[in-house]
Order: C-alpha cells, then structure tokens, then sequence
C-alpha cells in the first residue's frame, strides 16, 4: 500500500521535524502522502486564526488547546490541502517527508501504561505464575496499569540500548547483575491526553474525546529477567523504564471515526463509571491492524479490535479517584495480542517464555539480539473504504554501554 493511500486527505498526523540545513529550528508539520506541510509557514499564508499554535516548536500548544481548536484546525488542513484554489500556495510549503528529520512531537507528562488484552495478560500469567491463575481476581473488574517513565519515552529511530540490572537466575540462590539476556517488545497503542482535567474531577467516559487528542503507535521494551526478579509487589520498574518507542505521528482520533468498534463481550458487569453498555456511550473500541517487524520479517499481527479494556475507560479510571490530566500525558493500551499464535504482541508470548524459539533466516531469535531491529506499522479502516496509515515505530537494540 503506497503513502498517498495510507496518509491522504482523511488522515493527516501531526509531526515535529527540522531540515538539515536548519537543525537547531523545529517545526510543526502534518504528514500528506510522502511529504510534509510546514505548518507555521502554511498558517502564515493562509492567515490562519490559529497561526499561534501552528508556528510553535512543539505540538503541546495545539494539545493544550482544546478540541473545538482541534477540529477548527483539522478542517483548515483539509482545504488547504484539497481545494484547487490553495493548491499554488500549499505546494510552495510542502517539503519530502525524506528530506527531514523528525522529533518527539511534544512533552510527554505522565505515562502510564494499562495491561488491556485478554490474551496478553492470560499468556504472561501462564508465563510468569505457572501454579496460579492466568489472570487476577480483579482483572475484569478495573483495567490494571502502573506508572512509567515520562523522561524515557524516545522517537521512533533512536537507539535502544541493552539495559543493565539484576537478574535471578532460576537455579542461583542470589541475584546476579548485568546486561538483560531476555530483551522484548511490546507492541501497544498509545493515547495523548490534550486537554488538562481539574484536579478532583474525574473524567468520565463521555469525556473521553474532549480530552484525549489522538494516538500513536508505542513499543514498551523490556527486559524480561529484570521485570521477573523486581516486580513482586510493586509491578514493572526498571525492567520498562529504560526506553519507550513512539511513532512520530499523532493520528487525530476524528481520523479514526471509521475505524471504531465495539470492545469484545465484557464476561461481568462493570460499575457505573466503567459501564461503557449504557444507554448514550460510543462504542470505545478501535480496529487497527499491527504489524511487528523483526529484522524485515514479519513475526506478528496483533489486532487492536481484541482489547478487552478500551481507551475511554483506562481513562475513566485513570481518573476516578481524583487525578488530573496534564497537556502531553501518554498512556499505552498494554501489550497488543490476540486469540491465535500469529497475533502475539510480544517475544515472551510468542517464544513463550524462550522455550520455543522463532526460526529466522539469520538463526533462531527467543528474545532481542544486539543489532536486531524493530519496526510496528499499523493501519485502521477509513472513510469510503480507504486506510489510515499510523506512522512506524523502528528502535535497534544497541549493546549495553
Ligand atoms: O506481571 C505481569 O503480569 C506482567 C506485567 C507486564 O508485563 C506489564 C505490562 O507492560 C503490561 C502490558 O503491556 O500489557
Ligand atoms: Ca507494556
Ligand atoms: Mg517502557
């Protein structure tokens, strides 16, 4: 599928790039086709109402704005983009997309990253905890997440280096320390809050789209020996904090209108605030279709439509007991996989455990490699049976410093 198909008219990404001649200037962009509209020098030539936050460094501003900004702007896009009568003065600020260099678009805040797919969660407790249940008594009750690293998420193409830290191997009475042998990926969907919430007011489900701007694609490495030895009882620590990939490009979520779905059958009522059956809630579910690259081999397709937990209620919890939002908070669905083999978001799922390692080409793989390299791409149904495309995540695991 070509870029004109996957990045046209109904979707328009944000991005932050700069040229190789000005490296030091970053400016907003949104992706069309394979090039760039430079959005500062757009907004000025078109004497947009919005030129202030188009003209910014970041795309934090545009967040913090709010969603009628949101839907004003998209709709400038669009005409500027589409109408013949802009076509002269667009041209004159469309730059290859090749040409430029891009950046982390905005400052994430918190993040937070949920544990949302049935399958994951049932794959890793038959993992992880043998002799207990796959999944925890209150897994279908609240949708459990813990708190990341903010200052460690990184642009896509960055360099992940190996993580060091304790391990415990199984027949060792004491810990050891070093470079992780059991370096993954997870494949994962994330949400950039834009509009800010009062602290002490929940957000409810409906408020879902008034404050959540758009999503990007998210690989949440980690290092399986580090996470097995230090996550009882707290949850995942230095295991995950060491790198977070995002894709360059904030897809809208008015972009992924067609794309919605219901979630899967939910097995117990939920309460209220997490009830997304009720009478006047959208379907919160989303279909994109994911597709991990190890080494340009294709080793998995998880299915976003599979997330038991949807991005409405993550946030509904997220906030229910009284926690504000802030302009650049970033959560991640959890691990993307779904019921077959293929569809696994994950290493640790889909070698289960390293047992039963995948047969590349280049030998066998049961986790990273140092110079491995992977890349996510995912795409979501559009208007009018076209696609929206969302921008790749690509990291290659460096050996550790
Ligand atoms: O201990 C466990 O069950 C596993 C926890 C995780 O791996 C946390 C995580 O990142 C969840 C996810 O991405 O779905
Ligand atoms: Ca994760
Ligand atoms: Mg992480």
């Amino acid at each position: 599928m070509s870029d004109s198909a996957l990045f046209g008219p109904d979707n328009l990404p944000y991005g932050l790039f700069s040229t190789p001649d000005q490296p030091g200037h970053r400016r907003l962009g949104v992706r069309f086709g394979d090039d760039v509209l430079d959005l500062g020098a757009a907004a000025a030539a078109f004497g947009s109402p919005h030129a202030d936050v188009l003209r910014a460094p970041s795309l934090s501003p545009l967040l913090a704005a709010g969603r009628p900004v949101w839907q004003e702007v998209r709709s400038e896009l669009r005409d500027w983009l589409t109408d013949d009568t802009h076509r002269a003065t667009t041209a004159r600020h469309l730059l290859p997309l090749s040409d430029l260099r891009l950046h982390l678009p905005f400052e994430v805040a918190d993040y937070v990253d949920f544990y949302a797919s049935e399958h994951h969660a049932t794959n890793v407790g038959r993992i992880f905890r043998p002799d207990g249940e796959a999944l925890t008594p209150n897994w279908k009750h609240l949708p459990i997440g813990y708190h990341g690293r903010a200052g460690t998420v990184v642009v896509s193409g960055t360099p992940v280096v190996r993580p060091q830290g304790q391990r415990k191997p199984p027949n060792e009475s004491v810990p050891v320390f070093g470079p992780s042998r059991r370096l993954d990926i997870e494949a994962e969907v994330g949400f950039v809050v834009g509009a800010p919430s009062e602290l002490g007011s929940p957000v409810g489900l409906t408020g879902f789209r008034d404050h959540v701007f758009g999503v990007t694609l998210l690989n949440d490495w980690s290092a399986r020996d580090l996470q097995a030895w230090e996550y009882v009882p707290l949850g995942p620590f230095l295991g995950k904090s060491f790198a977070t990939s995002v894709s360059p490009w904030i897809t809208p979520l008015d972009a992924l209108d067609a794309a919605r779905v219901p979630p899967p059958e939910r097995d117990f009522p939920l309460l209220p605030y997490l009830d997304d059956s009720a009478e006047g809630i959208e379907p919160g579910g989303y279909d994109l279709r994911i597709t991990v690259e190890l080494n340009g081999h294709v080793i998995a397709e998880p299915p976003f439509a599979t997330m038991y937990w949807t991005a409405a209620q993550q946030l509904a919890h997220m906030t229910v007991n009284g926690a504000s939002l802030r302009t650049g908070d970033l959560y991640a669905s959890g691990t993307v996989s779904g019921p077959e083999h293929k569809q696994r978001g994950s290493l640790l799922e889909l070698t289960w455990g390293g047992r039963e390692p995948l047969a590349l080409p280049e030998g066998e793989r049961a986790f990273l490699e140092d110079g491995d390299e992977v890349v996510l791409t995912a795409w979501a149904p559009g208007p009018g049976g076209g696609r929206i495309g969302l921008g790749e995540v690509r990291g290659r695991v460096e050996p550790s410093a």
